[in-house]
């Protein structure tokens, strides 16, 4: 199932790590208090924020590549994912998350196996503190999870998430395909670019459910992505913010049918620290949001070295390794896991 489908497997999930039953919580109980962010300024929503780019304008190519070094995420639009299926997406996956909790607890996803399934984000045990947060994950075949959630009624969602998933694939490709020529990597010389074998690929629902005390509540804790790129459909509703230097956290206002783009730490690896791996969170609200998250990543044998030139530094500041040991060492060391492998 690829290697991102290992990540997190050993850090300890404990009881607390499982969703509250949000629609009966009236007050945020203190396991949900975060306190003290403001080391990073709350919410920098005064800064502008990262570029909205057409994927049909001539000069989309240069716009993607200066946003991957300045910002590390951009929003997309003119991607050619239909409306529709994005409003298919939105609505499959309320019908999810409006289950009771006992339903979606069915669906629970093991300690230890697959990421697959109803939870926590695996991040959770880094943290003292709990997310507001419910989460299902699909890596694989979606079938055997939604037919613990509806045993006789399981199909429309299943259809809708698999071409949900391949709609996304080929956007996700073609945008790695611009990203490699500029980083002098010849795409069609990529075997798993051209043969789809062993990537690591997981679709993520988010539901930040209705939080009484939001400022005081965290929807996502600060982290980066373990992917080659990650794409992302925001509900109208905004709360992704991204860290950048000297403005500090700025929120991602949702632009109507974009789809957010966010480089991972691989692109960060393979352009030798030159394209962002941008670290992001989310706030919790007053009202529901639910977001769509696709982690690309590529094989676990994949040998992921930093790209030397004149452009991309003639030293290389991170070591070679492979997918699979990146994925093991982000799963110990988290957010340090970058400076781990650095030189
Ligand atoms: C594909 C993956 C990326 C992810 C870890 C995972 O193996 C499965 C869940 C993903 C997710 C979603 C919520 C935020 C996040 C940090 C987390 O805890 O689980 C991401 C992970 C990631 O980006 O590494
Ligand atoms: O909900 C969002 O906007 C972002 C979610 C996210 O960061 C993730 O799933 O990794
Ligand atoms: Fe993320």
């Amino acid at each position: 199932m690829g290697a991102l489908a290992e990540s997190y497997k050993d850090t300890l999930l404990e009881p607390q790590h499982i969703p509250l039953d949000y629609g009966s919580v009236h007050t945020l109980p203190d396991s949900h208090v975060w306190l003290d962010e403001s080391d990073e300024s709350p919410s920098g929503v005064h800064s502008t924020g990262p570029p909205v780019i057409d994927l049909a304008d001539p000069d989309s190519a240069r716009l993607i590549i200066q946003a991957c070094e300045t910002w590390g995420v951009f929003q997309l639009i003119g991607h050619g994912i239909p409306t529709k299926l994005m409003e298919d997406v939105q609505s499959e996956a309320e019908k999810l998350f409006d289950l009771p909790v006992d339903q979606k607890m069915k669906a629970l996803r093991s300690p230890g196996g697959s990421q697959s399934g109803y939870g926590l984000p695996p991040i959770s045990p880094f943290f003292e503190k709990l997310m507001w947060h419910e989460g299902y994950h699909i890596m694989g075949s979606p079938i055997d999870h939604a037919k613990l959630l509806w045993p006789n009624d399981y199909q429309g969602f299943c259809d809708t998430m698999v071409h949900y998933r391949s709609q996304l694939k080929a956007l996700t490709e073609q945008l790695i395909r611009i990203i490699f020529k500029s980083l002098n990597i010849n795409p069609d010389e990529v075997a798993w670019l051209k043969e789809s074998q062993g990537l690591s690929i997981g679709l993520q629902l988010n539901c930040y459910p209705p939080c009484p005390d939001p400022t005081r509540a965290m929807g996502i804790a600060p982290h980066t992505d373990t992917s080659l790129i990650t794409v992302l459909q925001q509900s109208k509703v905004s709360g992704l913010q991204v860290f950048k230097e000297g403005a500090g956290w700025v929120l991602v206002q949702p632009v109507p049918g974009a789809i957010t783009v966010n480089l991972g730490d691989f692109f960060h690896i393979l352009s030798n620290g030159v394209f962002t791996t941008v670290r992001h969170r989310v706030v919790a609200t007053r009202i529901r949001r639910l977001s769509f998250a696709y982690f690309y990543a590529p094989p676990g044998d994949f040998i992921v070295s930093p790209v030397l030139s004149k452009d991309f530094g003639e030293v290389p500041r991170y070591q070679t390794l492979s997918v699979k040991e990146y994925v093991g060492i982000k799963g110990k060391h988290f957010e340090k896991a970058l400076s781990v492998i650095q030189n």
